[in-house]
């Protein structure tokens, strides 16, 4: 991410406003009307993942006692408190936690992607920035989320910060995505670049966060609870924003808060599975052997208070209740959108035509085995929070506009070499699936993008269409089907009607994985 930083103008912040449901007259203004609403909504579901609006939920002070809250528990203040923080929202975080503690702050260390303090100062997001003269040190490392000698440095410091605490002590541990590359500190003798080389090829191989974070745990000095642990016998409070699906604390940054209940087997399955457990260097299976016989177990983490203050599903839930005052019937259908990007595209193709059949006067409606093959996709998604059911019978004879929402992160299996990223390739892919039948009288839209406001190396944070994009597209000359084969989505978006489909917002300062937006409006 970090090498193609750059911010984009903000989108333009109007009011939102309800829809008129007009005739056919106002069907290209109100597909209009659609698009910007759709873009609207988006903007207020990152910003309910904000870093302030966050901080300032998760954490209260009173000024006269010195009283911090977090959630129900109360800490005293008295020039004993610390900060540190590793993640690609962590410049924000700090700043507003910053903003709210004052000179309670002792002292602090944080370790964000390289080149995020420029981007932001450019962007003009004074909010995402510490103050002059901040107790707060900066580290900038991490270039493309690989860990390197500068988030080795920013490690380092922050260990040192940790191990320095004593039991008087109150270390406040900001944690979000992107964070276990800033925060490298392997174990010896496993060097830097063997760990880079390790999780390089089990990422490559198809290794999913979970694999990969329970051997970057097993590494590591600091992850897995090694940096609670480096801090006790302090009180440790973790904030945490959630990139995860399902938002496991132990999995986010890869829980240096959080005590690891893997075990060396469990490493083992996994290099086995990915076929790396014969190459291993000497140097890994030594820590790993290691690790087997330690007398000490596991860290533990009992004086650790670990808090998720930011997530895909609260954002989503900020989204049902802004869809809402708009007059739709908006509901969640899930936030754990994951699987191909070529199934998900189909799952929600079919999900429009079989949820359009329930809006519009009969006619060119669903059959059974349409509502048969919607769920049978579903399943074969495994989608363990998914709210279909719930949301067919929402919506069925509703008699109004309908919103489904969703977020996680679909995956894309790279063939070409073209430019693009999973939300804009998704939103083509819908599109695509979308113009293949007739739908009746609704009009319909769907955007998809990453709430951390880019997508894949591209500038744009994700895209939008309507079912009418293939048939438009091919007036302009540009075919689909060619852009998809290349994964050429961004180009395909930059060409098509000017650039009118993509979504803009610059980088937004925080992540929860992307966001889905399904409109469907009866005309
Ligand atoms: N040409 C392309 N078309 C579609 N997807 C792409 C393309 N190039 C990269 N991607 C996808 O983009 C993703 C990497 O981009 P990005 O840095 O936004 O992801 P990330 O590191 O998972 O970020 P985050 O979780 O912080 O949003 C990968 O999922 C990759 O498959
Ligand atoms: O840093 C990481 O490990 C990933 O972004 C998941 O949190």
């Amino acid at each position: 991410m970090a090498a193609a930083l750059q911010i984009l103008p903000r989108l333009a912040r109007a009011p939102l406003r309800p829809l008129f449901l007009g005739g056919p007259v106002a069907r290209l203004a109100s597909g209009m009307a659609l698009a910007e609403q759709a873009r609207q909504l988006f903007e207020s579901t990152v910003g309910a993942v904000l870093p302030g609006p966050m901080l300032h939920r998760a954490l209260s002070l009173d000024l006269d006692s010195g009283q911090l809250k977090v959630r129900d528990r109360s800490f005293q203040l008295r020039q004993n408190l610390y900060l540190v923080g590793f993640g690609k929202a962590v410049l924000g975080m700090a700043a507003a936690a910053e903003e709210l503690l004052g000179q309670h702050l002792v002292q602090g260390v944080i370790s964000v992607p390289k080149g995020i303090r420029a981007a932001m100062e450019h962007a003009g997001k004074q909010e995402m920035l510490l103050k002059p003269h901040s107790r707060i040190q900066v580290f900038e490392g991490a270039e493309d989320n690989l860990p390197d000698r500068d988030a080795l440095r920013a490690a380092l410091a922050i260990r040192q910060l940790a191990e320095g605490l004593t039991a008087d002590d109150l270390l406040l541990v900001l944690i979000s995505g992107g964070g276990s590359a800033l925060l490298p500190a392997p174990i010896p003798p496993v060097t830097l670049e063997e760990k880079q080389t390790l999780t390089k090829l089990l990422a490559a191989r198809g290794a999913n966060i979970q694999e990969l974070n329970t051997i970057r745990k097993a590494l590591s000095q600091l992850k897995g609870g090694g940096l609670a642990q480096a801090a006790y016998p302090a009180q440790v409070v973790s904030l945490i924003l959630s990139d995860v699906v399902g938002d496991p604390m132990e999995v986010i940054a890869s829980g240096p808060t959080v005590a690891s209940v893997h075990s060396v087997q469990d490493c083992l399955h996994i290099l086995n599975r990915y076929g790396l457990r014969a190459a291993l260097p000497r140097s890994v299976k030594t820590v790993l052997a290691r690790a087997d016989s330690d007398p000490h177990g596991p860290h533990s983490c009992g004086h650790v208070l670990n808090v998720i203050i930011g997530s895909n599903a609260l954002a989503l839930a900020e989204a049902q209740r802004q869809a809402e005052a708009l007059g739709y019937r908006a509901m969640v259908l899930s936030t754990a959108m994951q699987g191909d990007v070529k199934s998900v595209a189909q799952f929600y193709a079919l999900l429009v035509r079989v949820v359009g059949a329930h809006l519009t006067p009969p006619g060119p409606g669903t059959s059974v085995e349409e509502d048969e093959q919607l769920y049978e996709l579903a399943a074969k998604l495994q989608l363990p929070d998914l709210q279909l059911k719930e949301a067919l019978e929402a919506v069925a004879g509703a008699g109004s506009p309908v919103c489904l929402l969703a977020g996680g992160e679909p995956t894309v299996q790279l063939q070409g070499s073209g430019k693009g990223g999973r939300n804009q390739e998704l939103a083509l892919r819908v599109g695509a699936e979308l113009g293949q039948w007739p739908l009746g009288p609704i009009d319909v839209l769907f955007l998809s993008g990453g709430t951390d406001g880019q997508d894949g190396p591209t500038e744009a944070a994700g895209a939008w269409v309507m079912p009418e994009l293939a048939s438009q597209a091919t007036t302009e000359g540009l075919d689909v089907a060619t852009f998809l084969a290349h994964n050429d989505s961004h180009t395909f978006f930059s060409r098509f009607q000017g650039g009118a489909h993509l979504l803009h917002t610059g980088l937004t300062g925080t992540n929860v994985m992307d966001a889905h937006i399904l409109f469907l409006r009866p005309q």
